[in-house]
């Protein structure tokens, strides 16, 4: 059994707060500094590695927080939630997205039916029916084939899915994986809707309408949107539409769509790209063998988040020196920088997954916590970034945690030499001159062109993003975020602070608006 306590009850974590702070400049300056960029890495699923040399750790700091997993039981809770536990107190369910991408414990029966089973059985659905699409079996009412997948969803049915689909577009056109191309509607601005519509062939485009509650206010005016213009087109809207919902939502028995693909309500929106609703426009886009290594990846970051020690799970040790940071350190923010440009909208996906995971005020049983939890996450792709924010990152007054990532190739294997070197090169060389230069920093007499340096990095690294290395890194987050949940006891699996908003614009909508409610709507013009 596992004990659920609050981390400052935990004897590791105030073991934590008396240790003496790493000076960056100093640890990371000469040959310490290179052996520390040698040694501090872990190698992570699909050939990635979590190199951690630039955080504010040494052996005591990591001692400490190797105690604080024990103490906190963090493999014993992840191995309590992927046999079946009711982790998700709030809303009184299990969790269980890593088992979409494989078995890690005891088989999992829920609703009278084996989990496991039943998402890899989706995944098979899905598999079939993008082959007929792509081998011109299922085609539109005039028999041709569908050129074009346009998903419909929000939030956790857009973010991840869309994020992906970018960071594999590149890599599958060059690799003969390119089936089709995918768009993406989420916005309830109209013009979301228009622009996607304006830009493709309705004739010959497949919508996939993604919601896992299938009542979400955006997703379901989109859907009306497109199907008007199908309509008007003079198109049977059912025979262009099919539905990713979970087996209770209001979608699942309809039939207006040419089929259905399911997930459920133990895999959170915002965790749900391994599940059918990644797995549709993924399959369709690439093909299913592309998403079944995909899901690969994330499995083999799976397995390694089962490991008790520390140095050997990059998941949860990049949680807990992140809890150490937020904790201890006082960050308030930590910024995901992609230096590939196939991974522009990753940093959208992680402020989802992250904030509403890790955005909470109470534990797990709804009582007050006395600590902060999750920071404000953001980002952009390197180097776009650097002529944008990092001024604030290098000089500003709050210290801003930094997360790298950085692949020693490119997915289109197309470069220049230029003055000596290429492309890549140059990207590449920014990354190791931008960790070096947040933590050792530089003495300036001037004050204004002074760097005070210590501002803590990690970097992952890899090969080449490949399907495979997109799902690990992918798993790698969500392990992270769930082993944080589990040491600041909140239930990273509900989202409550969503719903306020929504239901104040119903209300706004409905014209049942008083106060400053009704002025901010007549200054809308509602
Ligand atoms: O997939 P759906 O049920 O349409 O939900 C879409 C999104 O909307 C909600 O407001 C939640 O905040 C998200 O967690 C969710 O991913």
């Amino acid at each position: 059994m596992v004990n659920w306590s609050n981390m400052d009850t935990l004897g590791a974590y105030n073991a934590l707060t008396k240790v003496a702070k790493v000076d960056l400049t100093e640890v990371m300056s000469g040959e310490n500094g290179a052996k520390r960029v040698k040694e501090m890495t872990v190698p992570m699923g699909a050939g990635l590695s979590y190199n951690y040399a630039s955080k504010q750790v040494n052996e005591e700091v990591l001692d400490c927080l190797a105690k604080l997993a024990d103490e906190a039981q963090l493999v014993d809770k992840y191995e309590a939630l992927y046999n079946g536990e009711v982790v998700n107190t709030g809303e009184k369910r299990l969790v269980l997205h890593q088992l979409t991408r494989g078995q890690l414990g005891n088989d999992v029966m829920a609703d009278g039916v084996n989990k496991r089973e039943f998402y890899a059985n989706e995944q098979a659905r899905i598999a079939e029916f993008a082959n007929k699409v792509h081998a011109g079996e299922i085609t539109n009412a005039a028999g041709e084939k569908f050129t074009t997948v346009v998903q419909i969803g929000i939030g956790g049915s857009d973010l991840g899915p869309r994020a992906m689909y970018l960071a594999l577009e590149n890599w599958a056109k060059k690799n003969n994986a390119f089936k089709m191309e995918a768009k993406f509607i989420s916005n309830v601005d109209p013009d979301d809707a228009a622009a996607v519509l304006n830009s493709i062939d309705v004739a010959h485009s497949l919508f996939v309408l993604v919601s896992k509650s299938g009542t979400t206010l955006e997703t379901l005016t989109n859907e009306s949107f497109v199907k008007d213009a199908l309509k008007k087109a003079g198109l049977d809207a059912s025979k262009h539409m099919i539905a990713v919902t979970s087996q209770t939502s209001p979608l699942a028995k309809s039939s207006d769509y040419l089929a259905a693909f399911f997930m459920d309500d133990y895999i959170g929106g915002r965790f749900s790209s391994t599940s059918s609703v990644g797995g549709a426009v993924l399959s369709l886009a690439f093909g299913p063998e592309v998403f079944a290594d995909f899901l690969a990846g994330a499995a083999e970051e799976d397995v390694l988040a089962k490991n008790k020690d520390l140095l050997k799970n990059p998941a949860m040790l990049d949680a807990l020196i992140g809890v150490y940071e937020r904790n201890v350190l006082g960050y308030p923010c930590t910024t995901v920088l992609p230096y590939s440009q196939a991974l522009s909208r990753f940093p959208a996906h992680l402020q989802q997954l992250d904030m509403e995971s890790n955005g909470k005020s109470v534990n797990r049983f709804g009582e007050a916590i006395n600590y902060k939890t999750g920071p404000v996450i953001f980002g952009e792709p390197g180097t776009n970034g650097q002529h944008s924010f990092y001024q604030l990152l290098h000089q500003g007054t709050d210290i801003v945690p930094l997360q790298f990532i950085g692949f020693r190739n490119n997915q289109l294997e197309t470069d220049v030499d230029i003055q000596g070197s290429t492309s890549q090169q140059k990207l590449c060389a920014n990354v190791a001159a931008q960790i070096v230069a947040f933590a050792c920093g530089k003495k300036d007499d001037n004050a204004n062109k002074n760097f005070a340096g210590n501002r803590p990095s990690s970097i992952i690294v890899g090969d080449k993003l490949t399907p495979k290395a997109l799902g690990a890194l992918l798993a790698h987050f969500e392990n992270k975020i769930m082993f944080q949940g589990f040491v600041w006891n909140i239930n990273s699996f509900d989202q409550e602070g969503v719903q306020l908003g929504k239901v104040l614009a119903k209300k706004v909508l409905a014209h049942e608006t008083e106060g400053a409610l009704k002025v901010y709507s007549d200054l809308l013009n509602i």
